[in-house]
């Protein structure tokens, strides 16, 4: 059986790394120290959306702090935050095999060219997952959101594939990956927004003032990416192009047309919103900075994302980190 390594156990590191282990699979969770404590003492709890759970005991899962425990891995899941990634591949250079195939389940763009830079020997390929995991604290990690995982097409993903499905995450393989992290990354531009509203991602979304700030944020992105002749995949029930329009609908229309937008557990919320309280680095350089960065390519601006780059960096520096919708979006448009 191969060995599945994990590097960055935490939510989506312990989730993913946790359903394989339960269906069998042969695991190794490389996290920190204090991971490393919780789970020792509380084992692992998986949950899901649809009512699934899987529990582990504390000695049923295997877990490391150092990149050593991937010495023997054949697969490895790259599942640290983006800022953590050029750091990652270098530790895994140190230890994998040449045969090893590195998969980056991360958001953002460029996060498996960032692991090929140390990792020239490996195969390395791009990922996408698509739904929401909250840490719930003793070890319980909670899939809140529905979709499946999506990794750049490879013939070396073929002897895992059956351990994925198996734990009932199949892998789907996209011929064009980068369509599809744009979509995600577009979905994505909420993530600041949440993390600003303090609030859980479904009241956020269900307040309008808010949904129309993420429709000016998608808005920007989606002009400049026509502009770069880059058609964004579809992950949700409507075309990415028709978001900003729907999201602008009053609260009780938006609920009936985009009613599975909102098919969110109460509790979720996005991954920037856990790194603000966790004061670490958010991802919003990798995320709305990309939007940005595509602007400035192609010889334009894009004031609401920068902006939303700004506030964020602001609130990471211990500034504003509750804003109501309405006071965001004034922010916002003011920018443009
Ligand atoms: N959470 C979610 O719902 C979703 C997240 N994503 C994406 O998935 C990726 C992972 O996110 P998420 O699981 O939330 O992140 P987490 O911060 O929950 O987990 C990453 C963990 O990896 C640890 N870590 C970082 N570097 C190393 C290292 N070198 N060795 C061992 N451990 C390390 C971090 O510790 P420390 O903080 O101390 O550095 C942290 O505990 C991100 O790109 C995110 O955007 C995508 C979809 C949904
Ligand atoms: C699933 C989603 C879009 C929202 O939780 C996410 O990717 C994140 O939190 O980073």
């Amino acid at each position: 059986m191969a060995r599945i390594a994990v590097m960055g156990a935490g939510s989506i590191g312990c989730y993913v790394g946790g359903r394989l282990a339960a269906a069998g699979a042969d695991v190794v969770l490389i996290g920190r120290e204090r991971l490393a404590r919780e789970i020792a003492r509380h084992g692992l709890h998986l949950s899901d959306y649809r009512g699934g759970s899987w529990s582990q005991h504390p000695a049923q899962i295997n877990i490391a702090t150092s990149v050593t425990a991937a010495t023997q891995a054949q697969l490895v899941l790259v599942t640290v935050k983006s800022a953590a990634t050029l750091a990652a591949g270098e530790e895994l250079a140190r230890v994998l095999d040449a045969q090893a195939v590195v998969v980056s389940l991360q958001n953002g763009l460029g996060n498996a060219q960032r692991l090929r830079q140390h990792l020239q020997a490996q195969t390395v390929l791009g990922g996408m997952v698509p739904f929401n995991v909250l840490q719930r604290g003793e070890g319980r990690f909670h899939q809140g959101t529905e979709g499946e995982l999506e990794v750049e097409a490879h013939v070396r993903l073929a002897p895992f594939l059956a351990e994925f499905e198996r734990a009932g995450l199949p892998l789907r393989q996209p011929a064009d990956l980068p369509a599809v992290q744009w979509g995600k990354l577009l979905l994505n531009l909420n993530n600041p927004i949440n993390a600003l509203s303090n609030l859980p991602l479904k009241t956020q979304l269900s307040q309008r003032a808010y949904r129309r700030c993420l429709a000016l944020a998608q808005r920007e992105g989606l002009a400049l990416l026509q502009q770069a002749a880059v058609a964004p995949a579809r992950l949700t029930a409507l075309p990415p192009a028709w978001l900003p329009r729907v999201l602008q609908l009053p609260d009780l229309l938006f609920g009936i047309v985009a009613r599975r937008m909102l098919a969110i557990d109460p509790l979720a919320r996005s991954s920037m919103w856990e790194d603000l309280q966790a004061q670490r680095a958010t991802e919003v350089d990798w995320i709305n900075g990309e939007i940005v960065a595509l602007a400035q390519s192609l010889g334009r601006s894009a004031p609401v994302n920068a902006r939303l780059v700004e506030l964020m960096h602001a609130a990471e520096q211990g500034g504003r980190r509750e804003w109501s919708g309405a006071e965001l979006l004034a922010a916002l448009t003011a920018a443009l």
